[in-house]
């Protein structure tokens, strides 16, 4: 409540003006109005309260004067001038009335003149009214009262005096109001100016006029200079501020624009698409020069091939991929055109930027275009696995290339003697599968060819005929040898990438793979039928010419045969000069067996050493028995083979239909039973085929039986025959030779089954007993306090070529705990000279044991002077064959006498075998020769006659 004036005035204040000017002015106004209002409301009350208080004090001495007057007048009875001096009295006096009334009641009255004045608000007059009184004086003279002098105030004009005065001090006021309000605005609005002045400043800093300062008038008052200078303190302050961020800003902008400037391709295009600058890049990567784009359309400049850009002036960003067909080739950029503004709605420019994504796109192009061509290449690569012949395949190779390089042809040609045969054609290439192209003839030109694009010269005529400009071509390679050549050729002129040639190669990879399988194929359809050593038939096409044969000769109540041929001692060849060799001997024996049939004959390798002669339409056996006497001899030859001469021969069984048989297999298995009938039958000779030779393989099969049980049921015993010293006569040691004493057969000789040991390999650990149980009886001899003498043990030619032959002696030997000097190992010189270098080896490490060395049956085989130098040996055993006819045959006197010279002058001794009698002992004796082995010395003897033997060595 006690606000509430304050409250009814603050309310007021919205009210006021808005402008300052208004403000001050109003407030200015209301103020002085409400100063001059109570000035004058106080100084109209004081003046009304002192000129009713002065004209009431004026009529008190007024009415006493004239009351004396009176009284005077009244004693006398001089009413006139009783009356005159009432009139005095209203002379320009305030009352409007003079009056005296005498005690008996008679009044003298005197009314002023009536003047016409300005009339004063009836208020003030009842209010003057009401301040004054009428004045009343007692006339009284000598304590007598007369009668009573009456004053009447005229109010009116007193009001009016009062209003008028009133009147003139308002206008007063008026007029100094108005004079100040005109002062005080004109002052004002002086001052006030100088804010206006910020008005300029303004649309100076709004016109770039930055450094532009708020003007200030000197008469300005204090606080609007403080103002204006604080405005222009910001304004400079904030000038510093804004040009550093804007040094700032611009440089950041300059920086933004240079770095991207540098990242990416800018133009700027007119409100039109009407392209105004291009930067750096945009030079650069495009190839066009400024000239060539400034002025053009954006929309003309990058476009998808062959269309428009889709985009029109507009105020709107767009984003789109665009092709550029520039001066280095098609590039492709992302384009941004971003309009810029002028004013809302109002486009004054474009900024377009475009990232170059052209190894992006080239990216995943190659990523697709890679995918497809893995597509393909699976595609073909499937029908590679399921396809039965290549003619197809090439054809969906060609097709696959071509269609993989997006080319317009391809073609898939074969490398032959005659040049390039081109296989298979697609596109443009389709019509000339089955063409011959001239050259290249030969593997080594086709696969000198590159993969790059020039086209070659053979390919010239083709590539004119179908407008071909340019190619890329791959060589199919098949393991060791090239097959021929996949070329992708396109009719105009394009660069083939590298990956365009790892797809060609792909592609030609899975030809060579189906080639190589399809050739795979065949070569398994071939091996399934012929020997791929000799080429000819195998067992299994045999069979089929044999079917055939027999079919042909029951057809015409004819004849046929088939030939067994197994070549004798082929084995050791194979084991003594190497599988090489013997592949060469067998292909050699192969032609001549070929030569040997007629045309219609049939000759086939059933494996090993064993070959087969089907001779259809047999006249009689006469044929069959020259064919086989020219088999027989035709491999007698010798074999020239790795500089050596080699001699092989022929064991040949013949069976003949429908005699021996009236199917294939029964002929084929009584003509191999005949063939073991010829090899039993001294071998180098064939035989035909009787009832009987079943008899005697089924006796071989039986042995190879029993031989397998044999070193099991201890079966096998050592026979010793000993070598007499002929300079001392004593014996100088022992020979051990193998005997088996079959349950019974009784003691079979080593010659019955040595080489069913050899052919089935039961001669390893049987050879290894040997060592053994000669090593035991050492043992056992030494125990019984014999005067031991070296045993030399016979070495089988697989034995020499088993792993580790030396390693294993040298366990038996340790494990037994004999003197190595006491054993000695006999070798023919033909298992030496097998592999003279392997042989040396093992050899020195027999040697390096300590034990003796010797070369068994010396003169049969042949010897390299050479390798003897470096065999390790002690001694060699001229074969019996040269001592049998001593001394009448000379030469084997001259062979045995060489030889006892050249073993000497390798300072080895000498050993004679099969001495049987005292002549050729003699004559032995007279060569030089050191020992003599031979019944005439004693037989083989069982070990317990050794000791016997030694006892009476002394020869006669
Ligand atoms: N790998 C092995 N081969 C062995 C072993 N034991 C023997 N053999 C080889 O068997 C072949 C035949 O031996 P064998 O029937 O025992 O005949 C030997 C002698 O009995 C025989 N000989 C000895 N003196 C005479 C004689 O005066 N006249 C004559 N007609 N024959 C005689 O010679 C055979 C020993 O010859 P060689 O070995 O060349 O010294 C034979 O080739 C043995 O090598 C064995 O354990 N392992």
């Amino acid at each position: 409540m006690t606000f509430s004036p304050l409250l009814r005035v603050m309310r007021i204040i919205p009210a006021l003006p808005r402008s300052l000017v208004g403000r001050v002015f109003t407030v200015f106004s209301l103020t002085l109005l409400l100063s001059m209002g109570t000035g004058l409301g106080l100084f109209y009350r004081y003046q009304f309260l002192q000129h009713i208080e002065e004209t009431q004090d004026t009529a008190l001495t007024l009415v006493e004067v004239a009351t004396q007057t009176i009284e005077d007048s009244v004693v006398i009875g001089d009413y006139d001038t009783v009356k005159r001096t009432l009139g005095k009295m209203l002379f320009q006096s305030p009352f409007k009335r003079a009056e005296f009334i005498d005690v008996g009641g008679g009044t003298i009255r005197v009314d002023a003149p009536r003047v016409t004045r300005a009339l004063a608000p009836r208020w003030l007059t009842a209010r003057i009214a009401a301040k004054l009184y009428d004045v009343n004086r007692i006339a009284n003279v000598g304590g007598k009262d007369y009668g009573v002098v009456r004053l009447q105030f005229d109010e009116e004009k007193l009001a009016a005096q009062v209003w008028s005065l009133v009147l003139e001090t308002a206008g007063v006021a008026f007029v100094v109001f108005v004079a100040s309000l005109v002062l005080m605005r004109t002052l004002v609005r002086r001052w006030l100016d100088n804010l206006g002045r910020l008005r300029s400043f303004e649309h100076d800093v709004a016109a770039g006029r930055v450094t532009a300062e708020a003007a200030l008038l000197a008469d300005a008052p204090t606080e609007i200079q403080e103002a204006i200078r604080a405005v222009n303190r910001s304004a400079a302050s904030l000038r510093d501020q804004f040009g550093q961020r804007i040094d700032s800003l611009m440089n950041s902008l300059m920086q933004h624009k240079s770095a991207m400037d540098q990242a990416a391709i800018v133009c700027e295009a007119d409100a039109a698409g009407a392209i105004t600058g291009v930067n750096d890049l945009f030079v650069t990567s495009s190839g066009f020069t400024r000239p060539d784009v400034v002025g053009q359309r954006l929309a003309d400049v990058g476009r998808p091939a062959g269309a428009r850009l889709p985009w029109q002036p507009s105020d709107r960003v767009w984003n789109g991929e665009v092709v550029i067909a520039g001066r280095h080739g098609r590039r492709h950029w992302y384009r941004t055109i971003v309009p810029m503004f002028a004013a809302p709605g109002t486009v004054e420019r474009y900024i377009c930027i475009d990232i170059d994504i052209t190894e992006r796109k080239e990216f995943e192009r190659t990523i697709v275009e890679n995918a497809q061509r893995q597509t393909l290449i699976a595609e073909l690569g499937r029908k590679a696995l399921a396809a039965n012949g290549l003619d197809d395949l090439f054809a969906d190779a060609a097709d696959a290339a071509a269609r993989g390089l997006g080319a317009a042809c391809a073609a898939l040609f074969e490398t032959g003697p005659d040049g390039m045969r081109v296989r298979a054609g697609a596109g443009r290439l389709a019509q000339s599968t089955g063409l011959q192209l001239a050259g290249p003839h030969g593997d080594a030109h086709v696969a000198a060819h590159g993969t790059d694009a020039a086209l070659r010269p053979w390919f010239a005529p083709l590539a004119a005929l179908h407008g071909i400009d340019t190619g890329i071509d791959t060589a199919i390679v098949c393991g060791e040898r090239t097959f021929g050549l996949l070329g992708v050729y396109a009719a105009r002129p394009r660069r083939f990438g590298a990956d365009d040639a790892n797809f060609l190669h792909g592609v030609a990879n899975i030809v060579a793979t189906a080639v190589e399988r399809q050739e795979a194929r065949n070569r398994l359809t071939y091996l399934a039928q012929y020997d791929p050593l000799t080429s000819l038939p195998n067992r299994r096409r045999l069979a089929h010419s044999l079917e055939d044969a027999i079919a042909a000769a029951a057809r015409a109540q004819g004849r046929a045969a088939v030939m067994f041929i197994d070549l004798d001692r082929f084995k050791n060849v194979n084991d003594m000069l190497g599988h090489g060799i013997g592949d060469q001997l067998l292909v050699q024996a192969a032609k001549r067996l070929s030569a040997c049939a007629r045309a219609d004959d049939v000759v086939a390798r059933l494996g090993g050493d064993e070959f087969a002669l089907v001779l259809p339409a047999l006249d009689d056996d006469g044929i069959a028995a020259g064919i086989g006497a020219r088999v027989i001899e035709a491999l007698a030859q010798p074999f020239y083979l790795a500089g050596q001469q080699l001699f092989v021969s022929a064991s040949v069984g013949i069976a003949t239909y429908p005699e021996n048989g009236r199917d294939a297999e029964t002929l084929l298995k009584n003509a191999d039973t005949a063939m073991y009938g010829a090899k039993n039958g001294g071998r180098n000779n064939y035989q035909f085929y009787v009832a009987e030779m079943h008899e005697n393989a089924t006796q071989r099969l039986q042995t190879e039986t029993q031989l397998r049980q044999a070193l099991e049921r201890g079966e096998f015993l050592l026979h010793y025959q000993p070598k007499l010293d002929l300079a001392t006569g004593t014996i100088s040691g022992f020979e051990a030779l193998l005997r088996w004493n079959h349950p019974q057969r009784g003691l079979v000789p080593p010659l019955e089954f040595i080489a069913i040991l050899e052919d089935t390999g039961l001669i390893l650990p049987v050879g290894e007993w040997v060592i053994g149980e000669v090593c035991r009886q050492l043992k056992a001899w030494q125990a019984q306090g014999m005067a031991v003498r070296p045993v030399a043990i016979n070495l089988s030619a697989r034995q020499l070529q088993q792993a580790d032959l030396a390693g294993a002696v040298e366990r038996i030997v340790a494990r037994a705990g004999v003197d190595p000097a006491l054993l000695e190992f006999e070798l023919t010189e033909s298992m030496l000279m097998a592999n003279p270098e392997a042989a040396v080896e093992i050899l020195a490490r027999i040697k390096a044991l300590g034990m003796r060395l010797s070369v068994d049956d010396f003169g049969t085989g042949y010897s390299s002077l050479a390798y003897l130098k470096r065999f390790p040996l002690d001694a060699l055993k001229i074969d019996r064959t040269f001592v049998r006819d001593l001394p009448d045959d000379p030469d084997d006197a001259a062979i045995t006498k060489a030889v006892i010279r050249l073993a000497h002058s390798l300072s080895l001794k000498v050993v004679a075998e099969g001495v049987e009698n005292v002549d050729q002992l003699r004559e032995l004796e007279q060569y030089g020769c050191d020992q003599i082995q031979g019944y005439y010395v004693s037989r083989p003897v069982p070990a317990q006659a050794c000791e016997a033997l030694l006892a009476g060595t002394a020869m006669a």
